[in-house]
């Protein structure tokens, strides 16, 4: 009997659940070309239960299954299984933690080391609201973090000083480069994607120069109709 097996039948398969879903999105990284061989990582809340799943330390992407992600408590150590048994989290458990103890309504964590967004992290340099599609994404520029070392709270401390009460889902952590939060695991792998894609074409963009922000009355519009009108809302729509 290992710890998780002695939890309640419903939370094993919450569980259960969730390991699905984050193996699967940890297929969206390279996917999109947002990691090189292990960088990265992707973690999601266990709806009911105060426990989190993330990504085994070190594993290359082609080698991840579900029985192979990590479960954690909050405070970031391992629960105990028969499945994942040698496996250690991600060396980022602890940032995850930290954001999951900090942000009650952020049910999913990616970190990556997607290449424009972390050319911006190394200029310490934010990403700026020059776009439609940043003001739709974000709802204004994606903010620096602080220089953080990997290895205790410092990094989840940043993420949720520089995100808290904010609109943006992306933090460029100076030196080191973007994590995103979300209300899942996939609203969080998407923020992580569409931050690349900003990066990417902004960088292009300031070749030639500065580029002027959007206006705030523009950035506020844009920002509520992409998140309150845009896409299918039917149930089951999407
Ligand atoms: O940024 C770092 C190391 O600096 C880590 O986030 C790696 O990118 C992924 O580590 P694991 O999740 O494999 O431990």
């Amino acid at each position: 009997m290992t710890e998780l097996d002695s939890l309640p039948d419903d939370v094993r398969q919450a569980v259960a659940e969730t390991r699905e879903r984050v193996a699967a999105l940890h297929a969206e990284l390279p996917r999109w070309g947002l990691v090189s061989w292990t960088a990265g990582n992707v973690s999601e809340r266990v709806p009911g239960a105060d426990l989190f799943v993330i990504k085994p330390s070190g594993v290359t992407y082609d080698a991840l299954a579900p029985e192979r992600m990590v479960v954690c408590r909050m405070d970031g150590t391992k629960v105990e299984d028969w499945t994942s048994t040698g496996l250690n989290p991600s060396s980022d458990t602890a940032a995850h933690a930290y954001v999951y103890r900090h942000m009650p309504a952020v049910g999913g964590v990616v970190h990556t080391h997607s290449t424009y967004a972390t050319a911006f992290a190394a200029r310490g340099q934010e990403i700026p609201c020059v776009l439609t599609m940043v003001a739709d994404e974000f709802g204004g520029p994606i903010p620096v973090g602080p220089l953080a070392i990997i290895g205790d709270d410092s990094i989840g401390r940043g993420i949720v000083e520089t995100l808290e009460g904010q609109r943006s889902r992306a933090v460029l952590m100076a030196q080191h480069g973007p994590f995103t939060i979300g209300a899942d695991g996939r609203d969080a792998v998407k923020a992580a994607v569409m931050c690349e894609e900003v990066a990417r074409t902004v960088s292009i963009a300031q070749l030639k120069g500065p580029v002027a922000p959007l206006p705030q009355d523009m950035i506020d519009k844009l920002w509520y109709r992409y998140q309150n009108v845009y896409g299918q809302h039917a149930e089951g729509a999407s």
